[in-house]
């Protein structure tokens, strides 16, 4: 339990550590084509809240708000979230909470925290989820305690996308790790989520940084998630 514990304070100041010196190379410049393909056949409704774990200052988050979803990020660094309020030239109202700190302008509501730590009643109105870069930055150790801790605390009948990475791991360390599909099963089904693979789409050809690491091949997967009433 110690050495849980001390892994997840070594992984929280290395992320810390990533955003001062702005080594963000999986931040995009660009909206995910597999979230913009994939999100509408979720059927969510307009207005309705969408959990963004470990979110960075991602533009799918934009992108989500633009499609009128209400947006709950959740990230460790200040640094990237008033990055995300910056860019977009919005001043945030903070305040805070056991949670954390709460920044919120416009349709988004970031909270600087702890996803691991954050309480239930926080995401009871969260009817969506989007997991991109999220359970592929951590290790398989932590992996497990994610899928038990941040998902299982989202609501009954929530829904979302996945998407994971998949590529030989002995081939090079991560993040992001690669996880299969039997492992997208084993994390969530039996926690009360069903999952569906939407698509896989081989990427290879357009991941330089894999190909220079000596990465023989390179998925891209989308899952569906629903969560039973
Ligand atoms: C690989 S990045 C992906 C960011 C974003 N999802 C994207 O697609 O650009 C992982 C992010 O998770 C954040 N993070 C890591 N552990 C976290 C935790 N326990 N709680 C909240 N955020 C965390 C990191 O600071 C980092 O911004």
């Amino acid at each position: 339990m110690r050495d849980r514990t001390c892994r997840r304070r070594d992984e929280r100041v290395v992320w810390h550590e990533r955003w001062r010196s702005q080594r963000i190379g999986f931040h995009r410049d660009a909206p995910l084509p597999l979230l913009t393909s994939h999100w509408h056949s979720l059927g969510l409704p307009p207005d309705s809240r969408v959990c963004v774990p470990l979110c960075g200052k991602s533009l799918d988050m934009v992108w989500l708000a633009e499609q009128s979803h209400r947006v709950l990020g959740i990230e460790l660094s200040d640094l990237a979230i008033t990055q995300f309020f910056d860019e977009r030239g919005l001043a945030p109202r903070i305040h805070t909470s056991a949670a954390g700190t709460h920044y919120i302008a416009g349709p988004w509501e970031l909270l600087a925290g702890d996803a691991f730590a954050v309480p239930a009643a926080l995401l009871a109105d969260c009817a969506g989820v989007y997991d991109r870069a999220a359970l592929i930055a951590l290790p398989a150790s932590m992996r497990a305690t994610y899928a038990a801790t941040t998902w299982s605390r989202l609501p009954a009948h929530c829904r979302g996308l996945l998407v994971t990475l998949e590529y030989p791991q002995h081939e090079k360390a991560g993040p992001p790790f690669s996880v299969g599909e039997s492992e997208v099963q084993a994390r969530f089904v039996g926690t009360q989520w069903s999952v569906a693979l939407l698509e896989r789409r081989d990427i290879l050809a357009h991941e330089p940084s894999f190909q220079a690491e000596g990465v023989s091949a390179l998925s891209t997967a989308v899952y569906r998630l629903d969560r039973a009433g």
